[in-house]
């Protein structure tokens, strides 16, 4: 018997939807939810938040993350059920941070909610528990579950406005299945540094890059204003030159500024020498992420500079 901590923190699995509405005093449908004889867990839920999660932050993320760290010792693993707007976000976050490798940690959500016809929620939830309880998932990081696919936190991203099968690894796939009674890993967790956090505090904004990009709102960031700041460029790396002179300001005043590519697959890489290419934004000082979106890239910025990271450090950290 296995004993399955789940953490409930709102979104449309844990509510009754009526035309987008949030029906007040909702019961979470989660709480009804029969397991068969087969499923040998023990579950022991709470309901940690009630949102849905356009409205879950940074905060609420390091909420999660200390009642998983109280409770996990005592648990062979865990469920988060979650909003899927922002689930990736908090998936990754929970990866980044210092939980125990040996105890599964699993996300899941619904396209769907609990009174719409084909509601996937119920399945979904059940398919987490299935993972989190699972031997084979020791040691692959934080995982979404949805749709029968095992995503790693670090690549798994939300596709599609309202399809079920919404949640997408790129270029590298899902990291497992879930078949009717076995679940197949293709692939296993990579190492990662992850920190201990007891405070999360940060303001930094991303701005996507676009054709004809000049000053634009980059006129309005400064140092005394932002902490960090996320470009989505062009291409593998690349930005309009009248973007330029906004960035090397912020940097040369200490505000690291880090990119990822607005592309959905490959890398953001220093490739160009022309004014605004990768070249000259890497010689300016800006930073190169490595296949993280940019809501990915922005918290693994907040992370490394609350857990003190600066210079050389942060940058080995950002372009690790
Ligand atoms: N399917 C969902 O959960 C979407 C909802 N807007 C949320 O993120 O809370």
């Amino acid at each position: 018997m296995k004993k399955i901590l789940v953490i409930h923190t709102g979104g449309t699995i844990s509510m009754h939807e009526e035309d987008g509405q949030i029906l007040p005093g909702d019961i979470n449908p989660m709480t009804h939810v029969h397991l068969t004889s087969h499923d040998d867990i023990e579950i022991s839920s709470i309901d940690l938040l009630n949102l849905p999660s356009p409205h879950i932050t940074p905060q609420h993320m390091l909420i999660i993350y200390q009642e998983l760290k109280l409770r996990l010792p005592y648990f062979d693993g865990a469920v988060i059920t979650h909003g899927t707007d922002t689930l990736e976000e908090t998936a990754y976050f929970l990866d980044t941070l210092a939980l125990p490798d040996d105890k599964p940690v699993v996300l899941t959500g619904a396209m769907r909610s609990s009174n719409e016809l084909g509601s996937d929620g119920v399945y979904n939830y059940r398919s987490a528990l299935r993972v989190a309880a699972d031997d084979k998932a020791v040691g692959k990081g934080v995982l979404v579950v949805m749709n029968d696919e095992i995503h790693a936190a670090k690549y798994v991203t939300k596709t599609h406005t309202t399809n079920v099968s919404t949640f997408q690894t790129p270029t590298h796939g899902p990291l497992g299945l879930l078949t009717k009674h076995d679940s197949l890993y293709f692939q296993t967790a990579e190492a990662r540094v992850r920190f201990d956090l007891s405070e999360i505090t940060g303001t930094i904004p991303i701005i996507k890059a676009y054709a004809g990009m000049g000053a634009g709102i980059l006129v309005l960031l400064d140092s005394e204003h932002i902490d960090g700041l996320v470009i989505e460029a062009l291409g593998a790396g690349n930005l309009p030159p009248d973007a330029m002179p906004y960035l090397t300001n912020l940097i040369a005043n200490g505000t690291p500024v880090i990119l990822v590519s607005r592309c959905f697959n490959g890398i953001a890489e220093a490739v160009y020498g022309y004014e605004g290419g990768g070249v000259a934004l890497a010689q300016a000082g800006v930073m190169f992420v490595k296949e993280l979106n940019s809501q990915k890239a922005r918290l693994k910025l907040l992370i490394a500079l609350n857990s003190g990271l600066t210079g050389q450090a942060l940058r080995a950290y950002i372009e690790g």
